[in-house]
């Protein structure tokens, strides 16, 4: 068993469940290497160079949702199983596999070794296990990431930047092609391609997903004035934005997504920009314990 910890994860709480991590499987005499990540990035290179040994049977992500993506980066297309604890601010892929918060009672789940295989996402050449979105979401992740002030004031730069973005941005014509299929919309603000129903620490923002369907699910919200996304905003935790007109729902398995602008982008948090974009489901991807 290895186990990969990312220490800064939220704001370090990872550093304060290792200690109980390794009391309890030293206290059943189960063998573990630990490994800590030292920089952005260096989870996918610890995936990459162990994926293939022949000694391990399980890896343990002990991280946010960001380092979690990293890994399954390096990991796939391995079939041994991850498991996942847990540590993160947002740790939106462990409310959507209702893996307990209580490190310990996550760990028991993980050591019971009831293999699922679920789904990933891919955007263009990479890999994401929760939401991409792009428009005005992304251009807010990427304003907080940019913030130099996100450490200082946490989730009040989120505001900050919601607040901001929203004064700011201009609402794009897209084309979407979703298995060949061309539709077009005017006025898009966000555009979410889910294989797991929630992002943003518990926003559901395609409800309906399903991690083992063999589909991505979109939502665009388009055709809202800015009050109207204000007010619309606080009913995506609960999903029943879904319910309004403004919004599209539609499912696919290849998605190609096409603006005039560069779109800013998130995928499980981390953040890029691009005018042409590809998604893909890998149905069946991955082995979670
Ligand atoms: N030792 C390290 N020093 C600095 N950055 C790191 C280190 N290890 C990993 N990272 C980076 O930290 C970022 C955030 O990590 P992670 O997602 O685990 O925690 P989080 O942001 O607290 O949680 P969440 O993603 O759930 O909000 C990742 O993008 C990763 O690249």
């Amino acid at each position: 068993m290895y186990i990969i910890i990312n220490p800064i994860s939220g704001k370090g709480s990872s550093l304060k469940i290792i200690p109980k991590i390794k009391e309890y499987l030293d206290g059943k005499k189960i063998k573990y290497k630990e490994i800590y990540t030292q920089y952005e990035g260096h989870a996918t290179e610890i995936a990459e160079q162990n994926k293939n040994k022949a000694d391990i049977g399980l890896i343990i992500v002990v991280s946010g949702d960001g380092t979690l993506n990293e890994v399954i980066n390096g990991w796939y297309p391995s079939q041994i199983p991850i498991g996942y604890i847990p540590s993160g601010t947002g740790n939106d892929y462990a409310r959507e596999m209702g893996i307990p918060k209580d490190p310990i009672l996550a760990l028991e789940r993980i050591l019971k070794k009831e293999v699922k295989k679920i789904d990933i996402g891919r955007i263009n050449d990479r890999y994401f296990i929760n939401v991409a979105s792009m428009g005005f979401d992304g251009e807010v992740a990427h304003f907080v990431n940019n913030s130099k002030l996100k450490r200082l004031f946490g989730k009040l730069v989120y505001v900050f930047g919601v607040l901001r973005i929203l004064l700011s941005y201009n609402p794009k014509q897209v084309k979407l092609v979703i298995d060949d299929k061309i539709h077009k919309y005017e006025r898009v603000w966000l555009v979410a391609v889910a294989n797991n129903r929630f992002y943003g620490g518990g926003m559901a923002i395609c409800p309906n997903a399903q991690n083992n369907d063999g589909q991505l699910d979109i939502c665009i919200i388009k055709d809202i004035t800015r009050l109207q996304l204000l007010r619309l905003f606080p009913l995506i935790f609960s999903g029943k934005h879904i319910e309004y007109p403004m919004i599209e729902k539609i499912n696919g398995k290849k998605i190609e997504v096409y603006t005039d602008d560069r779109f800013k982008i998130q995928a499980d948090g981390e953040i890029f920009a691009d005018m042409k974009i590809k998604f893909e489901i890998i149905k069946k991807a991955l082995n979670v314990v």
